[in-house]
């Protein structure tokens, strides 16, 4: 009996040792396997001649900690990083930034101009492409950053025909002609925040004026969306709905560098993804139902009778998908899931962007006050329409404010990052090292870095809307590169113009705003994705009376 039971022991001893000697002899494997790739990074890669911070250059901990740790501080390593080891530097094993404006997009030098370089005027064959960011089809996002759920959606579409189809799609929607003639929409919306800012004014309470910003932009675009407004702004509880609204960008780092917790939450039972993300949950489940709402209201009869000013995108996107059913497809009709990832994008990429933007820029406006008074007098002078507003049109041929516009739009570059594409057959050329980037790489260029270039911006940290003005400022224009360029760049460029230029305008000149302690604190802002103040920018209003003509 006793020595039965030395035998059971024994064996439990034996199992258990066996076990661990199985676990230590894997651990060994892994650590030799990964002597190896780190030896293969620095040696053999492709990239491996390319300089970078040696962690940088082995692994991808360096980005992840300054990324998904320190949430979105990578961007102010990489300046650091160009001063030290030049124009091209490796970020991770798999993908270099550039700091060359010559690759961002095509151009020729040219010594009569400040900077050197202007854009081509006659665009290259294909083969010659050299350009990260031109309408060319040959440079492609990379799917290793383009990767953070919502996977369906057309900001997230690698393959070019697929994109295009998508683009094709939408792009009518936001024409410049179809954003002029929502106006008069836009002044409803604007009559709605003004009664709002009225009801704080009147208190002398501080006006959350940011979160307005989101709720009209959100109000905007779901009514391009969806033909019907969410109407944020007549929620008691609008500022919550803010916080929420920022749910995609407040996990994006999270998603991108722990792939395994986004596919729990994405693809995993909703229950599970319910604990570990509560608020992705609400709103995914949120942008499906509304996603569904729309769908249920479709109908296809009367969305080919509505003329182009009624056309919402879901009418597009769901009679095209009836054609695409007919016809021969090329690329698949979208599913449902397809209808919701698109909505939750369009939704979060047509509020948060431009709602921030404004928010920057009704900071600059209080922070000088000599620009203020600039486009005060500028404004004050506008002859008012019929309805006693200020036209959308006059407004935008204001010389001084559409400087203030875009320099606006260069200070605070929403999108800051450095949008990684993949370099295609052929490689990447880059004048500045005389070298090439192997093909099936990725590199990027931050959008930040180009704004912040002294040879195309001379003293760029001043807020100068002046340099905008004239010739040589149209000339800049290639150079603002807020909302990319090419084939890829924003699709609601023209929405979001609109919307700034009418809200700006008609803000500046009805209130004196008055700017808040902590406002500064308020506006610095780390890396999202999009640029994420640190708060919300909060102002005291009093109205204004204007002398005009
Ligand atoms: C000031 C406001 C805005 C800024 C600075 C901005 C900036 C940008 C940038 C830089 C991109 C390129 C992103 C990339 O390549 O990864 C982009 C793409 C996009 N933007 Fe905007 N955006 C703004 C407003 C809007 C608005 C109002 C909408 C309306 C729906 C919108 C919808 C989109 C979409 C759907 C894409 C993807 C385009 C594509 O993949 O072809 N954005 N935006």
């Amino acid at each position: 009996m006793t020595s039965f039971l030395w035998d059971l022991v024994a064996q439990g001893t034996t199992v258990k040792s066996s076990a661990w000697n199985l676990l230590f002899a894997s651990g060994i494997i892994y650590a030799i396997y990964m002597v190896g790739v780190v030896i293969y990074r620095l040696t053999l890669h492709p990239l491996a001649r390319f300089p970078g911070p040696f962690l940088c250059r082995i692994g991808f901990l360096q980005q992840g900690y300054y990324e998904a740790i320190l949430q979105g501080k990578f961007i102010y390593e990489i300046p650091k990083y160009h001063e030290k080891y030049g124009p091209v530097v490796r970020l991770n094993p798999d993908e270099v930034h550039i700091n060359d404006i010559s690759v961002f997009h095509e151009y020729v030098r040219d010594k009569s101009v400040s900077h050197g370089y202007i854009l081509a005027t006659q665009p290259p064959s294909d083969q010659d492409h050299n350009s990260i960011f031109d309408r060319n089809k040959r440079f492609t996002k990379d799917p290793a950053t383009y990767s953070v759920g919502v996977d369906s959606a057309m900001t997230m579409t690698i393959p070019v025909e697929a994109h295009r189809a998508k683009r094709q799609v939408l792009d009518p929607v936001f024409s410049k002609r179809r954003v002029n003639m929502m106006e008069d929409y836009f002044y409803e919306e604007i009559e709605r925040i003004f009664t709002k800012i009225n009801e704080y004014e009147k208190k002398g309470d501080e006006v959350p004026i940011h979160e307005m910003f989101y709720c009209y932009t959100c109000d905007i675009v779901s009514e391009l969306l969806f033909g019907k407004s969410l109407d944020m702004i007549s929620a008691p509880d609008f500022k919550e709905r803010v916080k929420d609204m920022q749910f995609f960008t407040g996990g994006v780092w999270t998603a991108l560098h722990f792939p395994w917790l986004r596919k729990l939450i994405t693809d995993g039972p909703r229950w599970v993804a319910g604990k570990l993300s509560a608020t992705y949950i609400k709103m995914i489940t949120y942008f499906e139902q509304l996603a569904q709402e729309a769908m249920d209201r479709y109908d296809s009869d009367k969305a080919a009778q509505r003329n182009p000013y009624e056309e919402t995108i879901f009418d597009r996107m769901l009679t095209n998908n009836l054609k695409r059913r007919k016809e021969d497809p090329v690329v698949e009709p979208l599913k449902f899931q397809d209808l919701a990832d698109e909505s939750a994008m369009i939704l979060n990429g047509g509020t948060e962007p431009p709602a921030n933007e404004m928010a920057y820029a009704t900071y600059y406006f209080l922070l000088y006050p000599e620009v203020q008074k600039r486009i005060l007098a500028e404004l004050d002078a506008v002859d008012l329409d019929e309805h006693g507003r200020l036209p959308l049109q006059a407004v935008e041929s204001l010389p001084y404010f559409t400087g203030f516009v875009k320099e606006c739009l260069r200070t605070a570059t929403l999108i800051p990052g450095r949008l990684p594409r993949r370099v295609p057959k052929g490689g990447l050329y880059v004048p500045a090292i005389k070298d090439t980037i192997p093909e099936g790489y990725a590199v990027g260029i931050s959008h930040d870095l180009i704004h912040k270039n002294p040879d195309i911006f001379p003293e760029p940290n001043k807020f100068r809307p002046e340099r905008w003005i004239g010739p040589a400022g149209k000339e800049l224009m290639h150079w603002l590169v807020s909302f990319s360029w090419g084939r890829t760049d924003c699709v609601g460029k023209n929405l979001a113009y609109a919307e700034m230029y009418l809200m700006l305008a008609n803000l500046f000149s009805r209130y004196h705003l008055e700017m808040l302690p902590g406002t500064h604190e308020a506006m610095q802002w780390s890396d999202r994705v999009i640029m994420h103040p640190h708060g919300f920018l909060h102002v005291k209003v009093k109205l204004r009376t204007v002398k005009r003509g």
